[in-house]
């Protein structure tokens, strides 16, 4: 079964089409990473599958369950909206009871305390959430989202606002739930964290989906080849003349750019490099250094 499936998806807003057409697979156990600049759509995308906005074509499911019967799983899906606000006199505990309530979940006081003391509030539970900063509203609402472990958990944007070290506690209650079998599907624009966590990316740009796959799948594609960088042994002219010379005569790599020291190139696969360094040896280049680099996720983000 697969955590969520949508096919063809989409959603206007008079003649503004934001969602184009989506179709994605997710499977169960993911975190699976939606990232977009901000206005992509990924938010609408969100609110059609967790039933706040009606999509205007095309057709989902989740955990199995079609669009039209959404009701009969929503017990089982958790959700970090992209705000989170709070009835200011209710504690944490109060709210979680209050919530848990509303939603139909069957869950105790000490797993409400339990939840907040995963997401870091567990001093907090009896404060009045007026009092909470806006790091202690988000950990409120991730913990809103986990409560009653729920098969598949969407999380818009689950550290921003935070300090490094609960961003990096969260990072990690993350991974316990997908260990679970907990299906993550998150935003975020913190892409270092992406590159971290997810199982998978989908790069939506302008209602599309540009860009989807691992970190190793979106790197293949929107840069086939792989960047080779030899730093010489000295600064000299004329060592790199040679190297220069002796790379494009023997064809093994794209030259790229230089400086004094450094020669940047294109190689076809990891497997070249051995002759980018048989050349220069062969040549008698000394070289201080041969590193290969790949597409961070951000350079694969920048590109339009
Ligand atoms: N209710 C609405 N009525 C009209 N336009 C809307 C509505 N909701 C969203 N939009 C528009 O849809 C586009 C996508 O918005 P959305 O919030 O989905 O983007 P996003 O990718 O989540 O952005 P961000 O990263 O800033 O949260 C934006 O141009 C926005 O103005």
């Amino acid at each position: 079964m697969l955590a969520i499936q949508t096919k063809e998806l989409r959603k206007s807003y008079g003649p503004h089409e934001v969602v184009r057409g989506i179709s994605l697979r997710v499977n169960q156990g993911e975190i699976f990473g939606f990232l977009g600049r901000n206005g992509a759509g990924k938010t609408t995308f969100i609110n059609m599958l967790t039933g706040i906005v009606r999509p205007s074509g095309g057709e989902f499911s989740i955990l199995g369950t079609p669009r039209g019967q959404l009701d009969r799983v929503k017990r089982h899906i958790g959700v970090l909206p992209d705000y989170t606000e709070f009835y200011g006199n209710d504690t944490a505990l109060e709210h979680l009871r209050y919530f848990s309530g509303v939603k139909g979940l069957k869950v105790s006081k000490r797993e409400c305390l339990d939840v907040l003391d995963k997401v870091g509030l567990s001093q907090a539970a009896y404060v009045k959430t007026k009092k909470f900063s806006f790091g202690m509203k988000k950990k409120l609402g991730v913990a809103q989202a986990i409560l009653g472990q729920p098969g598949l958990i969407f999380l818009d944007e689950p550290t921003s606002g935070m300090d490094p070290e609960s961003a990096l506690e969260m990072q990690q209650l993350i991974r316990t739930l997908a260990d679970k079998r907990q299906t993550i599907f998150m935003t975020s624009h913190n892409l270092h964290e992406v590159e971290k966590l997810c199982t998978r990316i989908a790069i939506m740009k302008r209602g599309n989906i540009t860009g989807l796959g691992t970190i190793e799948e979106l790197q293949r594609t929107f840069q086939p080849g792989m960047q080779v960088t030899v730093k010489l042994a000295a600064r000299s002219e004329e060592l790199y003349g040679k190297a220069r010379e002796a790379l494009q005569q023997q064809g093994v790599c794209r030259i790229q750019s230089w400086d004094e020291r450094h020669l940047t190139a294109e190689i076809g696969e990891e497997a070249d490099i051995a002759a980018v360094i048989r050349v220069l040896c062969s040549h008698e280049v000394d070289m201080f250094s041969v590193q290969t680099a790949r597409l961070s996720l951000e350079d694969i983000f920048m590109l339009d």
